[in-house]
């Protein structure tokens, strides 16, 4: 049974308070709790980590990377929150680290601010979900499996 690492970048942390028209009421805690049970049903383990600091989750995605090539890991569910639309480091981590991602925003960023439309992340991922509340980080989840693991598919 191999780890899906879930990340969540910078004020993430404040979900369940945070502009909540925006992202919900559901705080990180019961997201995790989501992501946990999502991953279970299909055979996985989750491990979440959030954080403030671009350089903590560079570091994560080079962990997952090391841990993908010992087969402790399958791949990354991301929310790199704002560090989506300045990061090039993350992007060249994500790059660099060969490690299967997948992005999820809460909120269709798309229809918001112009600054939201670019994504650093998107072209160094292998999905993206947007725009589907908390429920994106189990479609994330779904998403991952159905493309990365050695469970046959027709539809990879
Ligand atoms: O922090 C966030 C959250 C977000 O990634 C989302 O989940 O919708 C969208 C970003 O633009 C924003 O900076």
């Amino acid at each position: 049974m191999s780890t899906i690492m879930v990340l969540n970048g910078p004020n993430l942390n404040l979900l369940g308070t945070r502009e909540p028209a925006t992202y919900g009421y559901e705080t990180l805690a019961d997201v995790e709790v989501m992501c946990r049970e999502a991953a279970q049903t299909l055979g996985h383990d989750v491990e979440c980590h959030q954080s403030n600091h671009e350089g903590v989750l560079i570091d994560l995605i080079h962990e997952a990377g090391r841990r993908i090539k010992a087969g402790e890991v399958l791949g990354v569910v991301f929310n790199p929150g704002a560090y989506t639309h300045t990061s090039v480091a993350l992007h060249d981590a994500i790059k660099g680290a060969d490690v299967p991602v997948i992005e999820v925003h809460i909120s269709n960023v798309h229809a918001r601010e112009a600054f939201r439309h670019h994504s650093y992340i998107s072209p160094a991922a292998a999905g993206i979900v947007v725009g589907m509340g908390v429920q994106g980080y189990v479609l994330g989840i779904q998403g991952l499996v159905h493309k990365f693991s050695s469970t046959p598919s027709k539809t990879k």
